[in-house]
């Protein structure tokens, strides 16, 4: 069943540059990530929460979109990645799954769902594959998650993994700090390798120095997803709030601002409010005789 050129269905990803980008309506799946690593195709990823904002990064063409335990702050409104639940995530992951055809949605094991033991983690991930309708799961950790990732593999569910900066590590890792420097970046190598043999099928590197993200890109054969990770990884991921700026105040170095969200609905909601207490809102166009 080929559907477009020379490749056919099995080898085109249903992203890419020129026409397969434009045309194509295939959800995309795991082994197309590595086809694009092995084509030199970056690709762009944001995280998503909700439907009309999952819709937009759809169409507009976001192969993939990461539903990040980062909602547990940019949904939430908890301080850090920790409180939030597999109850709290699960619907989010469900909307953005139903408001999507084409992007491959990864959804984020929370803190506390998945490091006990390679059974909670299969639970929780069944719970996401199965309720929320996610096509792979992301998980933080190394080597000591090899056998986590290797079980969750074997029943069929592709896994991410996530090194350099972990958040649900953060009182480990003595705050948001960049990881890899120096030594270590040989760590975060072996930890790489140790996940891609487990069978992982793309690895998150969030802020370690982008001459380890190029060396770790270069050296693993699943795609490298980088955030705060310099420009050589094979994807580049943000939180959309930062990317598009409808979070404000102080943001981390890596976050490059798009747009500006919060001042467009922050105008649009006094104009609003404005309409309302002088009376000019609703107007004659927005009632019914
Ligand atoms: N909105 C949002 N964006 C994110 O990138 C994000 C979340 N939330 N929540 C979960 C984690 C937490 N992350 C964070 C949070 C803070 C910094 C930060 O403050 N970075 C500073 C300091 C770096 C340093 O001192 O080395 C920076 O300037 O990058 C970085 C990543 C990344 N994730
Ligand atoms: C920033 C990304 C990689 C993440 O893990 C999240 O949004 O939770
Ligand atoms: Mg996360």
């Amino acid at each position: 069943m080929s559907t477009t050129g020379t490749g056919g269905a099995e080898t085109q990803a249903p992203y890419g540059s020129g026409a397969a980008q434009a045309t194509s309506r295939k959800r995309v799946r795991v082994h197309h990530l590595r086809q694009m690593k092995e084509r030199g195709e970056v690709w762009p990823m944001l995280t998503a929460y909700d439907m009309y904002v999952a819709k937009i990064f759809d169409d507009a063409g976001i192969p993939v979109m990461l539903v990040g335990d980062s909602a547990s702050n940019n949904v939430f409104g908890y301080e850090t990645s920790l409180p939030v639940t597999v109850e709290e995530l699960l619907p989010l992951v469900r909307a953005v799954t139903r408001a999507t055809s084409r992007a491959l949605i990864i959804a984020d094991l929370p803190f506390g769902s998945y490091q006990a033991s390679p059974e909670q983690a299969l639970a929780a991930s069944v719970r996401f594959m199965k309720e929320g309708r996610a096509h792979a799961v992301k998980l933080e950790g190394g080597r000591h998650y090899a056998e986590h990732v290797e079980a969750l593999v074997a029943a069929g569910i592709p896994v991410v993994g996530h090194l350099g900066f972990t958040p649900q590590s953060e009182h480990m890792l003595g705050g948001y700090r960049v990881q890899g420097r120096g030594d270590s970046g040989e760590e975060i190598l072996a930890d790489a390798l140790a996940l891609e043999r487990a069978g992982a099928c793309a690895v998150v590197l969030e802020m370690v120095p982008a001459s380890v993200a190029k060396r770790v890109t270069a050296e693993v054969r699943m795609p490298t997803i980088g955030i705060g990770a310099g420009p050589d990884c094979d994807a580049q991921v943000l939180v959309w709030q930062d990317m598009a700026g409808l979070r404000t105040g102080s943001l981390p170095r890596f976050v490059k601002q798009y747009a500006g969200l919060a001042e467009t609905l922050s105008d649009a909601t006094r104009r609003f409010a404005e309409d309302v207490r002088a009376g000019t809102f609703p107007g004659p166009e927005h009632c019914f005789e």
